[in-house]
Order: C-alpha cells, then sequence, then structure tokens
C-alpha cells in the first residue's frame, strides 16, 4: 500500500432510481493533504463524499480505508473510522439547542447516574466552539443564529472528534470573508497534522490556492487528476464542462446609469443588527451589497422582503398608477405578502428553509411566484405552467429527470437554480438576491449574470448581497458597504474599483 494512502474508492457506482449519479470512480484520499473535487452541478461531488460519510450506500464498488475494506453504515459509524463530513445544506437540526446539535446521537457520553449531565455537556459544547473562535450562549435555540454561525456550529462539531479525513462540501460560499478565512486555516492546521482533507468547492482559484492535488467529476465519471505543479486554471475548468469558457462572466461595460425612477426606499430604518440605514433603489439599478458576517447585509435582504419588521423608520415600495398620473405612490412593506403584492422577489441565503418547497416538483417551486403571470381567465392552464418551468429548466440547465422531480432530489446547485429561477421570468419589478450563485458552477454564473443584467435593461431593480467583492464589483452599478448594521461606504461603478478599496470599509 502506498505510503500515507488513507482512503481509496474503487470503481464507486451510485444510482438513484436507475439514473447513475456515480460512474466507476477510482479516487485517492492521503494524509497530509488537501484534495481538492471540482466538477459542474450534478457531476456526483457530493454523492461520492455522502457516500464515503456514511449518509449513502454505493450501488456497486468499493471502498478501502488504509488498505482494508470500508463500508459505513451511518455517518455515526463514518465517524467511528475518524470520517467526518461538513455537508453543503443546513447541517443543524431547527428545534434544538446549539449544545444538543453539537452533541446529537452522542448525549451518552454525558449520561451519569441515568440521565444526561446538562452541565457537562454545555461547557464541552462551550469548549468546541472555542475552538472554531466562537463563544455564545450554546443553550440558545440554534435556529437563533445566523446562516453562517450554524455552519461554524458544524465545524465546530466535526474537529470535537478529531478526524483524521475531513470532508467540507461546499462551505466556503455560504461564509463570509473571515468565515473562509478560518475554514482555510483548519483545512491546513489539519494538513500540517499529517490528516486528510477533501474539498469541494466552485471557486477554482480558492481551490487552486489552497489544494495539493485537484480531481474533476464530470457526469459522475473521473475525468482528470492534477497535481498542484499541473494546476492551469484554463485547462481544469475546460476539463469540468468538457469545452472552452469564456474567463470573465461578469458584465464588461463600465456605464453606471440607470433610471431616475426610485423604485423602493429605506429610510432611517432600525431593524435587528441594522442601524439607520437609509439608501434609494432605482429603476434599471444593480445596488451591490457587501460586508463581513455580523455587518447586517443578509438581514437587510430580510427586511426588504418585509421578514424584518423596522423597529424605526419605513421601507417603502414606490408605485406610480396611471390613475395618479404618474405620481408615485409610497406604500410600505409591512411583512412579505406586502413585498410580494408589490413586485419584489427575494432569493434567501438559507435556500432550503426560506425559499424552497423541498418536498415539492421543480414545477411548482417555479410556477409559485409567476401564478398570476400564468393565468388565463381565471385559470391556469397545465400546459402553461409546464412550459413556464420547461423554459426556464432549459434557460438555467437545470440538472434533472423532468420537471416533476421533487426538487429535494436535486444537487445543490441545481436546487439554487430553482430558487433564482422562481422570481426570474415572473416579472418582479423589483429583485433582492442573496448570494444568488451561492454553490452554482462555472458555466451557468455566465448565464445568471446575463439573465441578471437583461433584467436590468428591462427596468427591473435589482439588489445583490454578496459576500464575494468580484461578484459586487463584476456586476453593480453601485456598491453600499456594511459594517456594524450601518453602511459605511458607498462606490460607484468604475473601472478603477478594486478588492483592495473596499477591503478596508467592512474592516
Ligand atoms: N436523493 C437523491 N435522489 C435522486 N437523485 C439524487 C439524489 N441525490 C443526488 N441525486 C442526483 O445525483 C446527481 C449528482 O448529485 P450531486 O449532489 O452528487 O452533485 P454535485 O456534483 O455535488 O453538485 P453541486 O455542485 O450542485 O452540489 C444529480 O443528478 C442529482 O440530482
Amino acid at each position: 500500500m502506498e505510503k500515507d494512502l488513507f482512503l481509496e474508492t474503487k470503481n464507486l457506482e451510485k444510482a438513484f432510481d436507475g439514473i447513475k449519479a456515480l460512474d466507476g470512480v477510482s479516487l485517492k484520499v492521503y494524509c497530509g493533504q488537501i484534495q481538492g473535487l471540482i466538477g459542474e452541478n450534478g457531476s456526483g461531488k457530493s454523492t461520492i463524499s455522502s457516500i464515503i460519510s456514511g449518509i449513502h450506500t454505493a450501488t456497486k464498488g468499493e471502498i478501502l480505508l488504509r488498505g482494508k475494506p470500508y463500508r459505513p453504515r451511518s455517518p455515526l459509524d463514518a465517524r467511528d473510522n475518524r470520517i467526518c463530513m461538513i455537508v453543503q445544506e443546513t447541517g443543524t437540526i431547527s428545534g434544538l439547542s446549539v449544545a444538543d446539535n453539537l452533541f446529537l446521537g452522542d448525549e451518552a457520553m454525558f449520561l451519569q447516574h441515568g440521565s444526561i449531565n446538562r452541565k457537562k455537556m454545555q461547557r464541552e459544547a462551550e469548549k468546541s466552539l472555542e475552538k472554531v473562535g466562537l463563544s455564545f450562549d450554546v443553550t440558545a435555540p440554534i435556529e437563533t443564529l445566523s446562516f453562517e454561525t450554524r455552519k461554524l456550529v458544524e465545524i465546530a462539531r466535526a474537529l470535537y472528534f478529531d478526524p483524521t479525513l475531513l470532508i467540507v462540501d461546499e462551505t466556503t460560499t455560504a461564509l463570509s470573508y473571515e468565515g473562509r478565512s478560518l475554514i482555510h486555516k483548519i483545512m491546513r492546521d489539519l494538513k500540517e497534522q499529517n490528516k486528510a482533507v477533501l474539498f469541494i468547492s466552485h471557486d477554482l482559484p480558492e481551490l487552486m490556492e489552497i489544494c495539493d492535488r485537484l480531481t474533476v467529476l464530470r457526469d459522475g465519471k473521473l475525468i482528470s487528476a492534477f497535481r498542484k505543479e499541473e494546476f492551469d486554471e484554463r485547462l481544469i475548468k475546460q476539463t469540468m464542462v468538457g469545452r472552452s469558457i469564456q474567463d470573465n462572466f461578469y458584465r464588461s461595460d463600465f456605464d453606471a446609469s440607470h433610471g431616475e425612477k426610485r423604485m423602493m426606499q429605506v429610510s432611517h430604518v432600525d431593524a435587528g443588527p441594522l442601524k439607520d440605514v437609509t439608501f434609494d433603489l432605482h429603476e434599471g439599478e444593480i445596488l451591490g451589497v457587501g460586508g463581513l458576517s455580523g455587518s447586517g447585509m443578509h438581514e437587510l435582504g430580510k427586511l426588504l422582503y418585509g421578514m424584518l419588521p423596522p423597529l424605526r423608520g419605513e421601507v417603502t415600495v414606490l408605485q406610480d398608477t396611471k390613475s395618479a398620473g404618474g405620481k408615485e405612490i409610497p406604500v410600505r412593506v409591512k411583512n412579505i405578502q406586502t413585498a410580494m403584492e408589490n413586485g419584489i422577489g427575494y432569493v434567501s441565503k438559507d435556500r432550503d428553509q426560506e425559499t424552497l418547497l423541498l418536498n415539492a416538483s421543480i414545477k411548482d417551486n417555479l410556477v409559485i411566484s409567476a401564478l398570476d403571470k400564468l393565468k388565463t381567465g381565471f385559470f391556469i392552464l397545465p400546459r402553461a405552467e409546464k412550459e413556464f418551468s420547461q423554459k426556464q429548466v432549459g434557460s438555467l440547465h437545470i440538472k434533472c429527470s423532468g420537471v416533476n422531480q421533487t426538487v429535494g432530489e436535486l444537487s445543490g446547485g441545481n436546487k439554487q437554480k430553482v430558487s433564482f429561477g422562481k422570481w426570474i421570468g415572473n416579472q418582479s419589478r423589483i429583485l433582492i438576491l442573496d448570494s444568488p450563485t451561492r454553490g452554482v458552477d462555472v458555466g451557468v454564473k455566465t448565464t445568471m449574470y446575463q439573465l441578471i443584467y437583461q433584467l436590468k435593461k428591462q427596468g427591473c431593480a435589482i439588489l445583490i448581497i454578496s459576500e464575494e467583492l468580484p461578484e459586487l464589483i463584476g456586476m453593480s452599478d453601485r456598491v453600499l458597504i456594511m459594517k456594524d448594521g450601518c453602511v459605511s461606504m458607498e462606490f460607484q461603478r468604475s473601472p478603477e474599483l478594486v478588492e483592495s478599496s473596499i477591503i478596508e470599509y467592512m474592516i
């Protein structure tokens, strides 16, 4: 056996209802290395990771762990073999406390005289959070934490059990600038300790920086593996999609002009962490919003969609009606219903909890926000629903068996496309897009950016909230930077605008 070889898959296959998600994958994972995994959405990255970490079982093939057959029956079984995974979606359970989530399934560790020693469990929970630089009330319900902090709790849980192989599935795009740096450090530390890391990401520059080796999957097959000295961005992208793709997928113009008309007005709002936030969003404008994790930028999205009530100030949509002679009529956004009635669409960062109906079909998810548009008289013809959803599936390249497939069965990136497609094409006048391209592969990102730009040209007002500064710089007419709940700086689109000039207003 090769020195330092920790795990090896041999001709691994996995089929879901007869459809092959993995097709003969032979992969090697070494101690003391960070192994990257890249591939288009639906190429099988999460499937192979889930098999290694005991979530799914393989249909065919075998896995060897330090040269011995390994077939985990559950994630707990995998963990007993020192393999832990941080999943792409939310891996914590609402309704339970932070401490309960950290030790779910391991309560026996704290049994004393027939009952759980809660104090001990809480102390251990605090210790495990400290390892990832967190400190807060571990008795609090997990749903009171932000999406990012929940992810960090998952990382703390994985590290508590001292894994020899840590699998990180598309987690970094869910994290802010600081969260990313933290997980990069954790991976490098594990490598230093001669542990193994399997790292899945769609961010190729990030993979090229962090990884020692990089494996490319396409349609469930292992296409190629590169050693660090062979890394070549263009070649890897080409290997991934099977054709050459353009390097720059953002808009190329520097014309920051937009309509004069205000579509939305936020005046002196205090809400959650937000303090005295004031700005206007105009017709045909793409307004970018960036910041660090505690900056309040994600709460801003919820505020605009009526999910977070203001304590002070107000959020209004400006409607102009012909009956009022084209005059602007301000309508207050009080809740989600008023937001929707006034043409606001919202793609949440937490797509599984807040945007998608996971047990419903792709078609139902896509048409739900476009019912008015699809109505003929009082009725919605099934043919219109099908045509509408097939069009979205085609233009966003949603990989599925058909529009009737359940959304919960899709890969992470394909779910994100449904979440995006739900609001695009339903004639929303105002779109609030929180991390719209999270987990989406490079090929489809291009399509998404083109759609966003077309909507701008059609007069739609768009607010993009993103952790990715290149995305904000590349797409926005104007960028607002948030810090500690306030808008700390505003930038106009220009060829001179670069990441380094923005970062100082975030920190
Ligand atoms: N539970 C399931 N039921 C049916 N099909 C599934 C299920 N889980 C995954 N699949 C299918 O398996 C294929 C591979 O999915 P997988 O999640 O491994 O892709 P991925 O490479 O991780 O994609 P992404 O980059 O979008 O996360 C997809 O076509 C997906 O729809």
